[in-house]
């Protein structure tokens, strides 16, 4: 027998059956089926929901009875509570849900098995439709799952969906932007104290907002487009204290690969990783999204910094929506703390096969590479390029290997024909790529990074060295199964492409 019990999402109620305690949503629109949890429920969670309706308080992002964290503030607000700690399962509604070509496509499909073919999205305004992936290619399969894209947001309505028709010129698309993590900082999606859930793992970047922002599987992402909502389990929080006057020669990857070299790729499962100190203050917006977007490769929930005036002064023209930023209390119960002296860092890599697999960069000068790649959400946002233009430019050398560019959205492309290179005299970062003798910066995409169809741009179809400012390096992540990536800052990309070797920037940058 199935009883009801206290849900407070204004557009489902939740059956939870007795007997074998399994879970069922049901949304209260009409035309919705029921959304069934095939997994029986732990008592925690049923207890926590059934207890739900009773302790629900008015939202606040004051004072709280208990300290919290920046992360369970966020949560709370989202879950309409005064309060949650870490470990409580809580109903939240999401401001922004993201998805891509890669999984959109599936997370459509569910989302119409699960409300109906006719069904409509919970909210046409807070979903966000970024093809980004595999664009630029004649791959059949890949480009169906664009029109899969595109089908789903005319029938939905979708406000914000970024299109792409014409693939032979990026330009003539002026709606399309290119990698999604990147786009929705530079549309305005990204905001303080929100919450925005991404089929894609990489979407913790926008933590760099001070927002919480984790990705989500098919499944869930099929409900949250049908209801709005998802239960989250809270997530403990991990202190990452860096302080010191950052070297000129490090760039936030390098603090990022430090971090994950300490705790490993799994040193952070389901926990959130905040960011606190003078050297993160110091860093720019881009900079802290290269951090909060790698937290995902120790395994993270979430990765957070705090709201500041570089925040504020970033969004100022980017949106008019009102946000809340939240603040951790100062006697918030973090999980565990990690100090880190910045000023004693030296640039770093990651060796093949992991993420974790660091080492001094300056330890690997006898690793002959084949090539170098710069781009993807992780190294290939504005400022990527401009301190790889920066170090050629020091050193007044020619690239050794092939070094592909890859902008991460049409904005950046822009940013690399226009931007004057602080020092240069006038030039642009592209005039410098050119005189350096790297390939023309491609069309914007995540082309080479997640490997791709074979004709993908900069795809490695053998097995090469590189050094890549991308993000992950597993076995055949860029293509080629036996291919070795060292994953490195642009600064430690470009140094390394002026040598052919694996090259410690300091041997440019003075
Ligand atoms: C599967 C895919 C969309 C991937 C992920 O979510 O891990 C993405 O972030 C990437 O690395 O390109």
């Amino acid at each position: 027998m199935a009883s009801s019990v206290g849900f407070a999402h204004p557009t489902s109620s939740l059956i939870i059956n007795k007997k074998d305690k399994s879970l069922s949503v049901v949304p209260s629109t009409s035309q919705l089926s029921i959304y069934k949890c095939k997994k029986p429920i732990s008592n925690n969670i049923s207890m926590a929901m059934a207890t739900r309706q009773s302790e629900r308080k008015p939202a606040t992002t004051g004072s709280m009875k208990s300290p919290m964290t920046m992360t369970e503030k966020i949560l709370a607000k989202g879950a309409e509570k005064a309060e949650v700690k870490a470990g409580d399962n809580v109903w939240v509604n999401v401001d922004v849900f993201m998805t891509n070509d890669i999984s959109g496509p599936g997370s459509i499909g569910i989302f119409r098995k699960e409300f109906g073919e006719n069904a409509k999205v919970w909210d046409r305004e807070k979903v966000v439709v970024i093809p980004d992936h595999y664009i630029f290619t004649s791959d059949e399969r890949a480009n169906r799952n664009v029109d899969i894209l595109r089908e789903f947001s005319l029938d939905q309505n979708i406000k914000y969906f970024y299109d792409i028709t014409d693939l032979s010129n990026f330009k003539a698309n002026p709606d399309y932007k290119g990698v999604c993590h990147i786009a929705l900082a530079q549309e305005g999606h990204c905001r303080p104290g929100e919450i925005l859930l991404g089929t894609d793992s990489h979407t913790c970047t926008a933590g760099a907002f001070g927002q919480f922002a984790t990705g989500i599987g098919n499944t869930e992402a099929g409900f949250v487009l049908g209801t709005g909502a998802l239960l989250l389990k809270v997530p403990q929080t991990l202190r990452f204290v860096m302080d010191g006057e950052m070297p000129d020669y490090l760039l936030a990857k390098d603090l990022i690969l430090q971090i994950i070299g300490e705790i490993s790729v799994a040193g952070a499962t389901y926990k959130s990783m905040e960011f606190v100190g003078t050297t993160i203050e110091s860093l720019n917006m881009e900079e802290r999204m290269t951090l909060c977007n790698m937290v995902i490769e120790a395994g993270g929930k979430n990765g957070v910094v705090a709201a500041d005036s570089t925040t504020f002064k970033y969004l100022e023209d980017k949106t008019s929506v009102l946000y809340e930023p939240v603040y951790s209390d100062a006697l918030a119960s973090f999980h565990s703390e990690f100090r880190f002296d910045i000023s004693k860092l030296e640039p770093l890599v990651a060796k093949p096969h992991s993420p974790d697999n660091r080492a001094l960069a300056r330890d690997c000068k006898h690793i002959k590479i084949d090539r170098v790649y710069i781009g993807s959400c992780t190294g290939g946002k504005t400022q990527d390029f401009l301190a790889a233009a920066k170090l050629f430019l020091a050193s007044g050398k020619k690239v050794k290997v092939p070094t592909f560019l890859v902008p991460a959205t049409q904005k950046v492309w822009v940013d690399i024909y226009t931007l004057i290179v602080p020092g240069s005299g006038g030039k642009t970062c592209s005039q410098i790529f050119e005189e350096a003798g790297c390939d023309t910066p491609a069309s914007p995409s995540c082309a080479a990074c997640m490997g791709g169809p074979k004709d993908t741009y900069a795809r490695m179809n053998e097995a090469q060295v590189c050094v890549s400012t991308t993000n992950r390096n597993f076995p055949g992540r860029m293509g080629h199964k036996e291919g070795q990536i060292y994953l490195a800052s642009p600064y430690t990309a470009a140094a390394s492409a002026l040598t052919g070797y694996i090259t410690d920037p300091r041997e440019f940058l003075h």
